[in-house]
């Protein structure tokens, strides 16, 4: 279908200034083009692959009616983008996508002035357009702002928050609701079935309708009144009254997929006297390429593949994932604990749910693009006697730390957080990366911080969160792999804040938490070898710390290390502030915290990530070496050279 892929007219325009010469004709040309070159392209990289499918017509019609990029497109999530990267000059990286010095994965301020708002995270998209717009009203200036947000990112409340306040902006404004009647698994909730009967209750707007110029024809008043009429005439569900009592001028529902539509509808709302106005456009995501269409996700996610047949390619046999240990563990405990409830932010299969489902369909809950909501839904739970399991990515629960704090913290409930996705996550790159959940984890009163070094530490973790039910606890693991330890035999319910010696030496001593530990392993070898006689220890617990465990290898050893898969202010910062609070660096202890940078790290392999974060055996016996090169004679007092402020008022 692909192999001698033509694009004769793709390879012409290099920009959408060039675009909007084009006719009608040749943009339909030009949207098959770009539809063949974004599934060539992803082909040989992976990554996002049905939503950029799903929106080809739509970013074609978008370049050419607007323009862009004084008209600030604004993408939600930004992985439906391929084409729109394609399209403003990137065409020549596309295949760089998603890897170490390439292109990201999602829109970025950085990469191109076409990318007016860095996206990844949902629902963001109509609070930065309408920043966009007001600014553009304030300057007194024409330019518009397009936020372009899918139903599944519709289902969070940030959008309703924007919206909420978007009547101000007025004509400046213009969201593009993207309905492809999907999210990354089927959509969830009451907005989703309004939008299906919104659909399903009135045709495409016909000619007339767009002829007609929809919104700018009519005086302000007289187009509102006249539209409620029409509205309830139809029936109250057929209307866009949902929006309309939102502020917004509803338009639609318009065929995605059709220039002939789309343009003039666009043309017609970009030159409307008011607004702000929401054009619900109707598209399918996996559009035109039958492998994607297929299939039950719509190709949301790929590894390479090869384009005629659709076929992915397998990831070599291995240990399993983190994630699907988690998940079977967790149907094995729900076997015999009724009480055990799941809920996912609608990221089932991501986070192993799915499987959950088929076995417990009414103990797994998908509240939609919803964390905020799915904590203290979770907290109701376990006010209410369950025994829930709160199911994030770690970079999606930085979306629900104040009810992590407010709902379940202080009220010491005994909520159950399965934070997947933890550390470096490879080539989603540093909006994905779950790089603070121990900083803001260890933090809270409560709360107990659980991180395990490998498969069968998870899953012991796992049956100790059910067995657990004196209030919040959490346990993180990456994304990939395990390292092949056995998950056969009985799981043990751990001790609360015990860690655990694994390799025992006099000098060097390696407090590890998470995945790293075989790192530290590696490095312990080669440290002994150099006549350095190192331990380790598997802390487990970043709260509560094991305070005997630390004390003993910090009184004992001449060197500390600690290592973790996170931000500055986690699991070394609980052993800092015991050695200071007991004075244990007092006679030259030397102590070298291993954690994650103070910068965001772009898109690369994750292990080469932790590679330049100094996370590896390499990063570690540098520290150790650099710790013994810095000789410790008695601190000697130094002068206090800074000069007092003159203009200090003590
Ligand atoms: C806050 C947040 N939670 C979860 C995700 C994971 N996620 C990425 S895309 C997606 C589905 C988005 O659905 P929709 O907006 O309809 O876009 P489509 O993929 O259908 O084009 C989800 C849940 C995210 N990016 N951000
Ligand atoms: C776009 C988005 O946010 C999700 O699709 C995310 O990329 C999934 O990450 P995993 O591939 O780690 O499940
Ligand atoms: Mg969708």
């Amino acid at each position: 279908m692909f192999p001698n892929k033509k694009t004769p007219l793709l390879d012409k325009i290099k920009t959408p200034a060039e675009l909007r010469q084009l006719d009608r004709n040749s943009l339909r040309q030009l949207a098959d083009e770009l539809r063949k070159e974004t599934i060539s392209a992803v082909g040989v990289t992976g990554g996002h692959l049905g939503s950029g499918l799903g929106v080809i017509e739509l970013t074609v019609a978008l370049h050419y009616v607007f323009n862009t990029p004084k008209d600030a497109l604004v993408w939600d999530v930004g992985h439906q983008t391929y084409p729109h990267k394609i399209l403003t000059g990137r065409r020549d990286r596309i295949r760089t996508l998603r890897q170490r010095d390439g292109l990201s994965g999602f829109t970025q301020r950085a990469e191109s002035e076409y990318d007016a708002f860095g996206a990844a995270h949902s629902s963001t998209s109509i609070s930065a357009a309408l920043g966009f717009a007001m600014a553009s009203k304030l300057s007194d200036s024409d330019d518009k702002a397009v936020a372009i947000i899918g139903d599944g990112s519709m289902t969070a409340g940030m959008a309703y928050e924007a919206m909420n306040n978007a009547k101000a902006a007025g004509k400046r404004l213009i969201v593009i609701l993207n309905d492809n009647e999907m999210s990354i698994s089927p959509p969830v909730g009451a907005l989703s079935s309004y939008l299906s009967r919104l659909i399903s209750s009135r045709p495409f707007m016909n000619l007339r309708d767009i002829m007609r110029g929809v919104v700018n024809r009519m005086p302000k008043g007289l187009a509102t009144a006249a539209r409620k009429a029409d509205e309830y005439a139809r029936g109250m569900a057929t209307g866009g009254t949902f929006f309309e009592e939102l502020g917004f001028y509803y338009v639609g529902p318009v065929d995605g997929h059709n220039l002939d539509q789309l343009i003039p509808v666009l043309e017609n709302v970009r030159d409307a006297k008011d607004g702000p106005i929401l054009v619900h456009v109707v598209t399918r995501k996996g559009q035109g390429y039958a492998p994607a269409e297929a299939a039950k996700d719509k190709y949301h996610a790929v590894q390479r593949l090869d384009v005629v047949s659709g076929k992915q390619a397998k990831a070599p046999p291995g240990p399993p994932s983190y994630t699907s240990v988690f998940s079977e563990q967790l149907i094995k405990e729900a076997k015999q604990d009724d009480k055990i409830v799941t809920i996912t932010a609608a990221m089932p299969t991501g986070t192993g749910l799915d499987r959950f489902q088929q076995y417990f369909p009414e103990r797994m809950f998908d509240v939609g693009i919803a964390e905020q909501h799915a904590v203290t839904f979770a907290a109701g739970l376990a006010a209410a006697g369950y025994k829930p399991f709160c199911c994030l990515y770690s970079t999606f629960l930085q979306r629900g730390y104040d009810q992590l704090v407010h709902d379940v913290a202080i009220q010491n409930l005994p909520v159950r957080f399965a934070v997947d996705r933890a550390g470096l996550v490879g080539a989603d790159g540093a909006t994905h990366a779950g790089s603070f959940d121990l900083a803001f984890m260890v933090n809270l009163p409560n709360m107990v911080v659980m991180a395990p070094s490998d498969e069968r530490e998870l899953a012991n973790m796992v049956h100790s969160m059910a067995h657990y039910d004196q209030g919040p606890i959490s346990v993180r693991y990456p994304r990939g792999n395990g390292v092949g330890v056995s998950l056969e035999g009985e799981k043990e319910i751990l001790p609360i804040g015990k860690g655990r010696l694994i390799r025992r030496g006099k000098k060097v001593a390696i407090l590890s938490l998470g995945t790293r530990l075989e790192e530290s392993l590696k490095a312990a070898d080669r440290l002994d070898a150099q006549g350095l006689s190192t331990s380790v220890a598997d802390m487990r617990f970043a709260k509560p710390l094991d305070e005997a465990l630390t004390r003993q290898l910090l009184k004992s050893h001449q060197v500390i290390i600690t290592i973790e898969e996170g931000a500055l202010g986690g699991f070394a910062t609980q052993v800092l502030t015991m050695a200071s609070d007991e004075g244990l660096m007092d006679d030259g202890l030397k102590i070298r915290t291993l954690r994650l940078p103070d910068r965001f790290q772009p898109q690369d392999k994750q292990e080469r990530q932790y590679a330049e974060a100094g996370l590896d055996a390499d990063g570690i016996v540098a520290a150790v070496t650099a710790a013994l090169q810095r000789n410790s004679k008695p601190v000697e007092v130094v002068e206090l050279t800074t000069k007092v402020t003159e203009d200090m008022t003590l």
